[in-house]
């Protein structure tokens, strides 16, 4: 047996191998010698020179406040001679990995198992204040039936005022509100995002690969058509802001995409991504929706009060739920048409698979990691790299990059360890939610460049701050 002799330290933490690098961190798969548990270590990329620093962090700031099922949990955090470790609860791999290398798209069973976890997660945090900003298949985490939502790092407090100058999600998954250069966007963002990830899911590719930021709007464009008076009026003002023309085209429409997932599937992605936020549905909404009948929809609430409630994924749990009749069964029956669920095959060749696209996406991404580009630059063609991620070995390569806050050339050497055990105690006291904070007036920047339909000019200058 180990002789531990620092209870607290990093020491007590064998890495055993790197499963992921994404922008602000690496992540290793780890065990806790004290007790045998194998957990997810994420280092830090830049040194933390105080605790307090550490402490007002995004991610530990809105992770430490969550305790859902479905959110990937921080167990600990460390801060030792200047480097931050989050400890969390280890998931055996990501969405993205699990679609990469498949040929067979998932049945809808898997992926409205899967979507009916993520939106109970999103409705949790959504309700509490939070949206995550960053909704991207290399942040969903499986393992077995159940999946989590991670990576924290540009999660965002309803409350807190806008303007959001400092965001930078991920081009594919990005809401045309944020496209467009918007900062009064809302939890809505996180909607969009699932309706891309949903599609994405049950054809293998993904619904709007742009290539730019330009090419992102076109990619929507042309499957949802160009958004007029009716559907989206804000959308035209955000444009005229940046004097910019959206193309002008009809649009496919999902089902012509998608063609062969059933109706509800198609309708839910449809008003996922919708133009304009506030027609998306919320997240609560979306449990609701036909796609996810037979799914039960158990308030975290009941079902952390509830002792042998299942563990399992809700939908697994259905039946041990209704049973004890705990669970409130939301019926929708908007939709008539049963469709048996079938695999979903892509139509439009405009869409390719999955990796080959991101394969592609490579080919533009800055070297240097130190010096990934961010969206927050003045051009907004930055291209968004993703995460090349293999289950069990090659070590996940992010590349959704944004600069690092400079800390100068101080570099004390601290020998202490702060451990936040309390943190777990602290993010099991449920807050009350917060309202959802009223659209606050944000202050646009007017673009001096002529937009062409084809090029959208040059944001304001965004700069993300690791430390909010
Ligand atoms: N708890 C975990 N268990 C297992 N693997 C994890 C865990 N957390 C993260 N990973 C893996 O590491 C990868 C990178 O993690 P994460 O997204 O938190 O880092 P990041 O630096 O914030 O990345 P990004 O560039 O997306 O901002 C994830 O895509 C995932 O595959």
């Amino acid at each position: 047996m180990f002789l531990i002799k620092c209870p607290f330290s990093f020491c007590r933490f064998k890495l055993i191998k790197e499963v992921g690098d994404g922008t602000f961190g690496s992540v290793w798969r780890a065990i806790n010698k004290q007790n045998g548990e194998v957990v997810a270590v994420k280092k830090m990329k830049r040194k933390y020179y105080s605790f307090e620093e550490c402490m007002s962090l995004r991610e530990v700031k809105s992770l430490r406040r969550m305790n859902h099922t479905n959110i990937v949990k921080l167990k600990e955090v460390i801060r030792e001679n200047d480097i931050l470790y989050f400890i969390m609860e280890y998931m055996e791999c990501n969405l993205y990995q699990l679609m990469k290398d498949r040929v067979k798209p998932f049945s809808e069973a898997e992926v409205r198992n899967w979507c009916f976890q993520i939106f109970q997660a999103l409705a949790y945090m959504h309700q509490r204040g939070y949206f995550h900003r960053d909704l991207k298949p290399e942040n969903l985490l499986v393992s077995k039936d159940v999946i989590k939502l991670a990576d924290f790092g540009l999660a965002r407090e309803v409350s807190s005022v806008p303007p959001y100058t400092e965001y930078v999600s991920t081009r594919w998954y990005r809401a045309p509100e944020v496209l467009l250069q918007s900062s009064i966007y809302d939890s809505a963002v996180d909607m969009w995002a699932m309706g891309a990830i949903m599609a994405e899911l049950l054809t293998l590719h993904p619904l709007f690969p742009g290539t730019s930021e330009a090419d992102e709007i076109l990619k929507i464009c042309n499957v949802i058509g160009s958004p007029d008076e009716q559907s989206w009026p804000q959308g035209l003002s955000l444009a005229e802001m940046i004097k910019y023309q959206f193309p002008q085209v009809r649009g496919s429409q999902l089902s012509e995409v998608m063609t062969s997932a059933s109706s509800e599937a198609i309708d839910l992605i449809s008003s996922l991504c919708s133009w304009d936020p506030c027609k998306r549905p919320k997240a609560a909404e979306v449990l609701q929706h036909t796609f996810f009948q037979g799914c039960t929809y158990v308030p975290t609430t009941v079902r952390t009060k509830v002792a042998g409630l299942p563990k399992t994924p809700p939908c697994v749990g259905v039946k041990r739920v209704s049973e004890l009749n705990i669970a409130r069964r939301y019926s929708t029956g908007t939709l008539s048409t049963n469709k048996p669920p079938s695999n979903t095959s892509i139509k439009s060749s405009g869409l390719s698979k999955t990796g080959v696209q991101r394969k592609l996406q490579m080919d533009h991404q800055v070297p240097l990691k130190s010096k990934r580009s961010t969206e927050n630059n003045n051009k907004l063609t930055t291209n968004r790299v993703p995460a090349r991620n293999s289950p069990g070995h090659p070590v996940l390569r992010h590349s959704r990059s944004l600069p690092e806050t400079g800390r100068g050339t101080v570099h004390k050497v601290s020998t202490i360890t702060e451990k936040l055990s309390h943190m777990s105690v602290t993010s099991r006291t449920r807050t009350t939610p917060k309202p959802t904070a009223p659209l606050l007036k944000a202050g646009h920047v007017k673009s001096e460049l002529i937009g062409k339909s084809d090029e959208i000019p040059p944001a304001k200058r965004l700069t993300r701050k690791l430390v909010s």
